[in-house]
């Protein structure tokens, strides 16, 4: 075992974990119970329960009130961040189905932040290129198609404000950053790892939380 990977995260100790962090509002965990039963085939896309109370605190970190998503889904992480966000805080929201967001419209509504979200059904790439070219966003979470990180990536970064954090997901892809043979959206994470890590416009690292996240701070 290379020094510094300590600490096996068994089902135990993965429970501990949660058990140690700020609790799901009522209305988050019935958004993750829902979308286990009526989208069994796709909640694996749901971001982790642990990722919400980082959302959430990443948000505040940054005294975030533009933020933005790139893949919503049913609402998940979008309504962690946006329970986090001031009254004024604004989260543009960016996915291409009316169907999987509609679960999350109903439960924005229900935790009383609907008005904090401004839902864009369209592809990612022409919701942020219509976005003010300036620096202005606060915070931006990357969750969507993986073929596009880099361009999502190239969209976002000049219209971040300085301090500004990205937070992009999957970037272990259960593994297969480490497959040479990668195809498809495997590929696409391992060609954005190394994007990433080649900007100098921004401080990043990379964590093993869920399936990998990496962090990003406009310089
Ligand atoms: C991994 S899921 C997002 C999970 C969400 N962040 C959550 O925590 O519940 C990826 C989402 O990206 C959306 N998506 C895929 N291609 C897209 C595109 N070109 N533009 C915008 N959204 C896209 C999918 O519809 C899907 O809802």
């Amino acid at each position: 075992m290379a020094k510094g990977n300590t600490t096996r995260i068994t089902d135990e100790l993965y429970g501990y974990m949660l058990a140690h962090n700020p609790p799901l509002a009522p209305v988050q965990r019935e958004l993750v119970e829902t979308t286990y039963a009526r989208l069994p085939d796709h909640a694996g896309m749901q971001s982790a329960e642990e990722q919400a109370p980082l959302l959430a605190f990443l948000v505040r970190l940054a005294g975030a009130r533009h933020v933005v998503e790139v893949g919503t889904f049913t609402g998940f992480s979008a309504l962690a961040m946006a329970l986090a966000l001031p009254d004024d805080g604004r989260l543009i929201a960016c996915d291409v189905s009316e169907e999987w967001t509609a679960y999350g419209r109903e439960a924005w509504t229900r935790a009383g932040v609907a008005h904090k979200v401004d839902l864009r059904i369209a592809p990612a790439v022409e919701t942020l290129r219509a976005m003010p070219a300036e620096p202005h966003i606060d915070f931006a979470y990357l969750d969507a198609d993986k073929d596009n990180y880099i361009a999502y990536w190239e969209e976002l970064v000049p219209r971040m404000r300085q301090n500004g954090l990205i937070a992009a997901d999957n970037v272990l892809f259960r593994g297969e950053v480490l497959n040479p043979a990668a195809t498809g959206p495997a590929a696409g994470i391992q060609r954005f790892n190394e994007h990433v890590r080649r900007d100098e416009r921004m401080d990043t690292v990379m964590l093993t939380v869920a399936d990998g996240l990496t962090l990003a701070r406009k310089r």
